[in-house]
């Protein structure tokens, strides 16, 4: 097995990627699935799969459960297909816009957003209303205009347990002179539970 461990945060490179496709690394993925409160048999929905490795990483934190994968780009579900054969994953993979595709879907016990491009507060709209009681939801946000959208989504649901945190994370770099560390962007993530 790729990935022989119970804790998230799968190492980037063990994941195929391709220029065109965004990936959510190591480090903010492994405190999105943190926040996202999983366990075996659990349901979940990938909203914006990408590159496919949080859709990954939820199938092997909810064993025995099911996992949905959406996205609009075909070369992003393309490449969480290929991810998803690579870890010996199962989800199913929808090609399809968020706002069109949820309403389909089941209720699950946790939604993770990481794109909501057209209308972002409907997309956190359909999102939640996808959650068991209980459920949990996480919102990645690099764009501040996509954070105020998504707050103002959020308050307007009143849900519990509302967290906002801020994540920089930095890498080390080898110079001449030595190791310095480069901060990436800053990611805002808000987490929240369906009362
Ligand atoms: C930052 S990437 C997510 C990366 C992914 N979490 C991963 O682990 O590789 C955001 C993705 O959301 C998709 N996306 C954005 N808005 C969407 C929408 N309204 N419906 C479906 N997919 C959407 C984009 O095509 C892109 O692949």
């Amino acid at each position: 097995m790729l990935w022989d461990y119970r804790t998230p945060g799968i190492p980037d490179e063990l994941f195929e990627r391709t220029e065109e496709v965004p990936i959510t690394k190591e480090d903010i993925r492994a405190i999105a699935l943190s926040k996202l409160r999983l366990r075996e048999g659990h349901s979940a929905i990938d909203i914006g799969c990408g590159s496919g490795s949080i859709t990954v990483e939820l199938c092997l934190q909810t064993k025995g459960g099911s996992v949905y994968a959406i996205d609009f780009d075909q070369k992003a579900v393309e490449l969480t297909k290929k991810n998803l054969r690579k870890f010996g994953a199962n989800a199913e993979v929808i090609l399809g816009k968020a706002q069109d595709v949820l309403p389909k879907l089941p209720q699950v016990d946790a939604v993770m957003v990481g794109g909501t491009w057209g209308d972002t507060r409907q997309v956190i709209e359909l999102a939640a209303s996808k959650l068991k009681k209980g459920g949990r939801i996480v919102i990645d946000t690099i764009l501040v205009e996509t954070m105020y959208q998504a707050l103002a989504a959020v308050n307007e649901l009143k849900l519990a347990e509302v967290d906002i945190t801020q994540i920089t994370i930095s890498k080390a770099r080898k110079v001449t002179t030595g190791t310095m560390m480069l901060a990436r962007n800053p990611v805002m993530m808000i987490s929240a539970t369906r009362a």
